[in-house]
């Protein structure tokens, strides 16, 4: 095959951040994607649809001249989103869904959740008016493993999260392991899954062998190849409970390449060419389109894209670095690394 034409995808989960990084990175995701379910993790975060109506006129502003590049809003819950907040994010028309953060387990999740009974009438109004929970599916416990926390957070809090809120819809998101795939897809048809490309390419050697790589550095944190293998086989499998979420991450090059470097990786420049790079690799390039394009408008309730993108194969380089705020550079995954499809203009 030496050409994929394919309903234009959505990005289900991606990071824009605010001004000057807002204006860096939106054209790159406005290329590829039709829309994009934005996260709220600013600082401070959009925690009001008051908030995210504000941050979404700073993205449309930030678009190219005609692009019609969709920003669907969300809210950042915290311990004291009160029922009503919710209320008003659905009649605001803009919000989509509402982001769990357990407190400190990411980039900026310091007003995260210390305890989910604090926000359980939050979540009732949720499931009543069919607003989705998105959630960062990671515990933060001193005790657990890095590389465990994703399994132990399905124990400790997505199954008594199901079992008190059945009705409620929820994805998984940016899921690391065979445990949440296996969790997801066993699970009834309110619950999905986002898988990021880079999570379907790598696994923990490519961040550790050979020299510490801060750029394949992200939470939740690359896992072993069994994981990958499980998360590729998902991805694949056809099933409307798995689509594309990038979770791309910007940070600065500085603010990765450091003694404490932040955590994300910045995959929007090449986003849906990673993407088939690794549906190629499955023998699955005929189930790409399902998994960018079709399955998260279903699971969201909302229209499919009606415009195509065109990929073909022909290879490019990345860039080593790219303009990003205040005078920084950004460095994007693959950087300087050459790439075997690439979507046409
Ligand atoms: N994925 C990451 O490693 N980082 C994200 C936060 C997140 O999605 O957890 C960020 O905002 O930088
Ligand atoms: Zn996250
Ligand atoms: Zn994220």
């Amino acid at each position: 095959m030496t050409t994929i034409t394919l309903t234009r995808p959505d990005d289900w989960h991606l990071h824009l951040r605010d001004g000057e990084a807002l204006a860096a990175v939106v054209p790159a995701s406005a290329r590829q994607m039709g829309r994009a379910i934005v996260m709220p993790n600013l600082v401070p975060p959009v925690t009001t649809a008051e908030q995210a109506r504000g941050y979404r006129e700073r993205i449309l502003a930030a678009r190219p001249q005609g692009s019609a590049f969709e920003p669907l809003m969300t809210l950042y819950l915290t311990d004291n989103t009160p029922a009503e907040e919710i209320e008003r994010a659905v009649e605001s028309g803009i919000v989509q869904a509402v982001k769990l953060y357990p407190a400190g387990a990411t980039t900026n999740s310091d007003s995260g959740v210390t305890d989910l009974a604090h926000c359980d009438a939050a979540i009732a109004a949720m499931a009543r008016l069919g607003l989705p929970l998105l959630v960062h599916g990671e515990v933060t416990d001193a005790d657990i493993d890095i590389f465990d926390r994703e399994s132990v957070f399905i124990e400790r809090v997505m199954k008594p999260l199901r079992e008190r809120h059945p009705d409620l819809k929820v994805v998984f998101e940016h899921i690391t392991t065979s445990d949440a795939a296996e969790f997801v897809a066993q699970a009834p048809s309110n619950v999905a899954a986002t898988i990021t490309a880079h999570h379907l390419l790598f696994n923990r050697n490519h961040m550790l062998v050979g020299g510490i790589r801060p750029h394949y550095y992200c939470l939740p944190i690359l896992k072993r190849e069994r994981h990958r293998e499980a998360l590729l086989a998902a991805a694949t499998s056809g099933s409307g409970k798995f689509f594309l979420g990038t979770d791309s991450a910007p940070h600065a090059q500085g603010d990765k390449e450091t003694a404490c470097g932040c955590a994300g990786a910045y995959t929007a420049p090449a986003a849906i060419e990673l993407y088939a790079t690794a549906f190629e690799q499955a023998g699955a390039l005929d189930r790409l389109e399902g998994f960018a394009s079709h399955h998260g408008p279903d699971f969201y309730g909302l229209p499919r894209n009606t415009d195509t993108i065109t990929l073909v194969r022909e290879e490019w380089t990345l860039p080593p670095s790219l303009p990003y705020a205040e005078g920084r550079r950004i460095v994007p995954l693959k950087a300087g690394e050459t790439l075997a499809w690439r979507m046409l203009d």
